[in-house]
């Protein structure tokens, strides 16, 4: 919690004007039922007028001072809590940037959409109130207290039995509400969480006629969500009448004590009104804390949702002496090596990967194939460091990979993952992710290598057409051709490409790989490969089985040795055949 506190630190001096400004406006305010007691007093029952104008011009300019101080005051709280806001959210978003994979598989995207927004909206809303109600409801409640007693003990005495009950009351009701405010956190995710994966697989969705379904899942999530919400709200429709009941008791019995005291003691009708008017102001406090203990266990909440995401440790993390290392190019060495590496997920025990061990040379193309699951892109994702591995280690130009900043490794990688991703901005914009300074010339021979540029050339507004949100203006095959058009931009020392060319025809498929051969001639190349056809001619072929190398070599000693790559060979030959 002290980490979030950390966050105010820059906006010292707007909560120091704040809280001074707040204050002045509690003391304006509790200087009003004295002039209006004097004025009922003097002015009214003794019969004087012009003392009733200039108590009425006092209470006037005392009420404009406490606007003035008030509107102050907000605009140093709005300043102090929006300015927190935008240093948490930009801290939020840096720690996310920074997650490895592995983090992001922890926490899921939703749940970090919703942390960095909502709430933190919700911290906002109550660092906004805290800062009022943490002088307010103190100040008036013991300035209150005093200036009640300096008018009548005794009276004062009945108002103060009643504040024990108040708070009981309070204490009662906010300890079933706080639950129910954490629960309501909890189904307020699962309601996003069920949202994104409506909107964002809403063509499945359609395709598969399951609206029914994922309305229903949608309407059981909402349903929930809404009988918490329910919850919360009854408990607090309790709290608030509760209060209002208690602070007309304690209204009615200085009324009734008041008169007796009327009747035999030096206590006017002036000081029976202000003394009403201190009452609720005690109670007003009261209702202020209380609506703190609501707001709170909510905030709380929010912190920890937003705390665990700050205090969580990445898992790859930059090497300590990167300053002194210096990446160069080896020439003996090959440009990826595994050596006896093994990986699984921190969600699971289950190893995907087991003894690994290959390598890749310079100006070598080397291709993976194995059924589904058998661990390829888990494979793959283990060279630019998405995630570590568990044994073993993964060498780059014969560097362990875990001794090179990541930022370094990334630049000589080329990675194009098995799910195309576009970004809204023009194509330019989304080849220039490779390289921010890649010429016109530059991307449209990327887009040429890519088989890319003829459709390209087709659009209204060539490499500067809007690609919309997710890329969904393009077909699926030219979106994967641009995200290979990206990679190629870079101009790396390794390609990887997670199963892109499937989604391309033969004929394409061929062309490209022909103008990318000889575009690339020294660069390692790695293609995981689902059509066994399109990778017989690949000098080193990597049999993946279970998470295991089942054999290594061309496609001539793959088929005399490796059974399992004769099952792969033989059940695609038999599908191209059952297709003809
Ligand atoms: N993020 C993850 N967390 C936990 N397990 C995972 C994760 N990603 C993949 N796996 C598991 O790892 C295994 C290998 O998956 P991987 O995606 O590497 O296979 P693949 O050979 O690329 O499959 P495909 O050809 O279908 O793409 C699978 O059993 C899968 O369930």
């Amino acid at each position: 919690m002290k980490k979030l506190f950390g966050y105010l630190k820059p906006y010292k001096l707007y909560i120091t004007a704040a809280v001074f400004l707040i204050f002045l406006q509690c003391l304006t305010q509790l200087l009003l039922p004295d002039l209006m007691a004097r004025m009922v007093d003097i002015g009214i029952v003794g019969g004087d007028i012009s003392y009733i104008y200039t108590m009425g011009v006092y209470m006037l300019v005392v009420t404009v001072f406490s606007m003035i101080f008030s509107i102050a005051a907000g605009y140093f709280t709005s300043k102090t809590s929006a300015g927190f806001a935008k240093l948490l959210r930009k801290d939020l978003f840096d720690k996310t940037d920074s997650f490895s994979l592995e983090e992001f598989d922890k926490f899921g995207t939703s749940t970090l959409v919703t942390r960095t927004t909502n709430d933190v909206n919700q911290l906002q809303n109550v660092i906004m109130m805290m800062l009022r109600v943490v002088v307010v409801a103190p100040l008036t409640f013991l300035g209150s207290i005093l200036l009640m007693m300096n008018k009548d003990i005794t009276l004062s005495l009945v108002v103060l039995a009643v504040i024990p009950l108040l708070i009981l009351f309070v204490y009662v009701v906010s300890r079933q509400i706080i639950p129910a405010v954490q629960e309501m956190q909890r189904k307020l995710d699962s309601v996003s969480r069920i949202l994104r994966e409506r909107l964002t697989g809403v063509r499945v969705i359609r395709a598969f006629n399951k609206e029914e379904a994922a309305t229903r899942q949608y309407e059981a999530a909402n349903d929930d969500l809404t009988a918490v919400s329910l919850k919360v709200n009854r408990i607090a429709a309790v709290l608030f009448p509760g209060m209002l009941f208690l602070m007309n008791l304690a209204t009615i019995a200085v009324l009734w004590v008041g008169s007796f005291r009327i009747e035999s003691a030096n206590f006017t009708v002036g000081d029976m009104m202000a003394f009403i008017q201190y009452v609720t102001m005690i109670m007003m406090s009261v209702v202020m804390i209380s609506i703190i203990f609501v707001i709170l266990p909510r905030a709380k909440v929010s912190a920890d949702r937003i705390l665990e995401v700050l205090n969580t440790e990445q898992t790859v993390l930059d090497p300590e002496n990167e300053a002194e290392f210096v990446f160069t190019v080896d020439e003996n060495q090959p440009a990826v090596e595994f050596k006896n590496v093994s990986f699984r997920y921190s969600d699971s025990d289950k190893m995907i990967l087991k003894h690994i061990s290959f390598s890749i040379n310079r100006g070598e193309t080397a291709a993976v194939i194995g059924g589904t699951g058998s661990g390829k892109t888990s494979l793959v994702s283990l060279i630019p460091r998405f995630y570590d591995v568990a044994d073993g280690a993964v060498y780059v130009d014969g560097f362990d990979i875990r001794d090179i900043k990541q930022a370094d490794l990334r630049r000589r990688i080329g990675f194009v993952p098995q799910t195309a991703v576009l970004f809204s901005g023009t194509i330019a914009d989304n080849l220039r992710y490779g390289k921010d300074d890649a010429t016109e010339e530059e991307i449209w021979k990327a887009l040429e290598i890519a088989q890319a540029s003829e459709f390209v050339e087709n659009m209204e507004e060539g490499i500067y057409s809007y690609i919309s949100q997710g890329g969904t203006n393009v077909s699926g095959g030219q979106k994967q051709r641009l995200t290979i058009a990206r990679a190629i931009v870079k101009k790396p020392e390794i390609y990887i490409f997670d199963d892109n060319f499937s989604a391309l025809d033969y004929k394409t498929d061929a062309n490209l790989r022909s103008a990318l051969q000889s575009e690339i001639k020294d660069a390692a190349v790695l293609i995981v490969a689902q059509r066994v056809a399109t990778i017989r001619n690949v000098s080193k072929i990597i049999v993946l089985d279970n998470g295991e190398i089942a054999g290594i070599g061309t496609d001539t000693e793959l088929m005399a040795n490796c059974e399992v790559y004769r099952q792969i060979v033989a059940s695609q030959n038999g599908s191209a055949e059952a297709a003809e």
